[in-house]
């Protein structure tokens, strides 16, 4: 993983990929580090390049996760897969297991974050910082991954709670993935331990989605692609409240008066943040 950014905050410890939330007792946290410690079980035989009909990591996928656009200077581009109708299938990355080159094309989210970003306050100082582009992104890059701290429902309710009675802002995130009618939820969060990712405001006209990736673990990466071009200086956005990821959607209460004022500047703007209340 090559990732060269730092947090300017005190009391941010930066870490590039999601780590164990802090230690506890309970049964559900004793789950929670089994998951985290054990490992997807396929891997394929390739040589050197991945191809869908025989690659294991592809097959799972459903097909090729990625497309190489060699005219651009990113070369790894997502095929979202609402386009393609393929989303019900989980994205799996080749990995240390694998035998495949390094370069396979099947290894994207793995290899870190672009280069381009920085954080900067935002115009709007009430939304405090936010994470920018010095250059173009094309529609469909991957960007960076929103990783953190992995934590259970119960410390999720917790933090989440102390957040709110402390008027802090709200880092936690909740992945609800639908597998075979069940719910499978991840909860990040990055507010002590976290990576670029955690500068990130919501837009309810957002230029990029979370996108779960498993590399070899059974908890996802939560991705970040670019759902559309994003201009130099532009800020990278995605929304809240969107289907895969609902920011502590759970977690909260529906008491509509105490919902924070969204400051998304878009003509879309639904007026409030999404589940984010005060
Ligand atoms: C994940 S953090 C984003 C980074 C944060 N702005 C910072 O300064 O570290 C989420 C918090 O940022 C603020 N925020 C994000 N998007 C916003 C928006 N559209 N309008 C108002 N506040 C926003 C809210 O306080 C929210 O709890």
């Amino acid at each position: 993983m090559h990732d060269n950014y730092s947090h300017e905050e005190d009391g941010v410890v930066y870490v590039d990929e999601n780590i164990p939330g802090s230690e506890d007792q309970t049964n559900e946290y004793i789950s929670l580090i089994e998951k985290i410690n054990s490992q997807l079980t396929h891997n394929c035989d390739c040589n050197v390049k991945c191809k869908e009909d025989c690659c294991n990591c592809l097959q799972i996928s459903g097909g090729a996760n990625y497309t190489s656009h060699i005219e651009s200077q990113y070369l790894e581009i997502f095929k979202l897969k609402e386009e393609t109708g393929l989303h019900c299938y989980p994205i799996i990355e080749c990995s240390q297991h694998c035998k495949c080159s390094e370069k396979c094309g099947n290894r994207v989210v793995q290899n870190g974050p672009i280069d381009t970003l920085f954080v900067t306050t935002c115009d709007n100082i009430s939304k405090g910082l936010g994470l920018f582009t010095r250059e173009f992104i094309p529609k469909g890059t991957f960007v960076c991954e929103y990783a953190g701290e992995v934590i259970t429902k119960s410390e999720a309710l917790r933090r989440q709670t102390y957040n709110q009675t402390h008027s802090k802002m709200n880092y936690i995130f909740c992945l609800n993935e639908h597998v075979n009618g069940n719910i499978i939820q991840t909860f990040v969060d990055p507010s002590l331990f976290g990576n670029i990712g955690r500068y990130i405001n919501h837009s309810c006209e957002s230029n990029c989605v979370i996108i779960p990736v498993r590399v070899d673990s059974p908890i996802p990466k939560l991705a970040l692609f670019s759902c559309v071009d994003i201009f130099d200086n532009g800020e990278i956005t995605f929304d809240y409240g969107s289907s895969y990821l609902n920011s502590s959607t759970e977690l909260i209460s529906k008491n509509l008066n105490k919902r924070k004022i969204c400051l998304c500047r878009s003509p879309k703007c639904r007026g409030f943040m999404p589940y984010d209340i005060y």
